[in-house]
């Protein structure tokens, strides 16, 4: 997909701070550190619009990304980072429980997941939350860069058994420094909004 324009939109906590309800929304999950916001902006083509960090932890807002004036990509905050108080974690969890469970204009989830191992437990209790909420979902698998070519095939077989991915929701290998997958993920985009 063409990127021709996007904007930073805005950061939130609660629902009274989210953008009005005019776009869809997409939103990307997954554990602290795994390429959540490296992703947003290989899609978007920009080097650093959406702020990433080798120390986990450094997106702690929802960030609403307004792309094409046609969607909003949204950055949600991982899970799973240790060094986060219980009381913060438990907010992170109000936070991401409230905007995925009331957001009508939500119309898929990318959760992402590490390629090189398999899904955590978290990963596998987000991807059931999303389940039994029936909300479509994409699974990522990134930093395909550091898996070997001819291991590509165990990441699809070991993550697709560990999630027990079901049949309405798809897999897709990525790399946000190869660029692998970009397209297949717009894709997907596409076809849910
Ligand atoms: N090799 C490789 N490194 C990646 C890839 N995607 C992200 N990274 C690196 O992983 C680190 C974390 O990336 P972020 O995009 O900040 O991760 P995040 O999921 O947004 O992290 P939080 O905001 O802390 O939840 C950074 O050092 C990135 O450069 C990838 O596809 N391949
Ligand atoms: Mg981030």
């Amino acid at each position: 997909m063409q990127i021709n324009d996007v904007k930073m939109d805005l950061s939130a906590v609660s629902a009274t701070q989210y953008p009005k309800e005019g776009l869809p929304e997409i939103a990307l999950a997954g554990r602290s550190n795994v390429g959540k916001s490296s992703l947003i902006n290989t899609l978007i083509q920009r080097k650093s619009f959406a702020r990433t960090s080798s120390t986990p932890g450094k997106t702690q807002t929802l960030n609403f990304y307004e792309v094409n004036q046609k969607l909003y990509l949204v950055d949600v905050p991982g899970y799973g980072y240790a060094k986060v108080s219980k009381k913060r974690r438990a907010e992170f969890g109000t936070m991401i429980e409230e905007y995925l469970t009331t957001r009508k204009v939500l119309k898929g989830i990318i959760i992402l997941v590490d390629g090189r191992h398999a899904p955590s437990e978290d990963d596998v209790s987000m991807y059931q939350f999303v389940s039994y909420y029936k909300i479509p979902t994409l699974i990522v698998a990134t930093k395909m860069d550091k898996v070997k070519k001819n291991q590509w095939n165990k990441t699809v077989a070991v993550v697709t058994k560990t999630l027990q991915i079901n049949q309405r929701d798809q897999l897709q290998l990525f790399s946000s420094e190869t660029k692998f997958g970009r397209e297949k993920v717009w894709q997907w985009i596409n076809e849910h909004l």
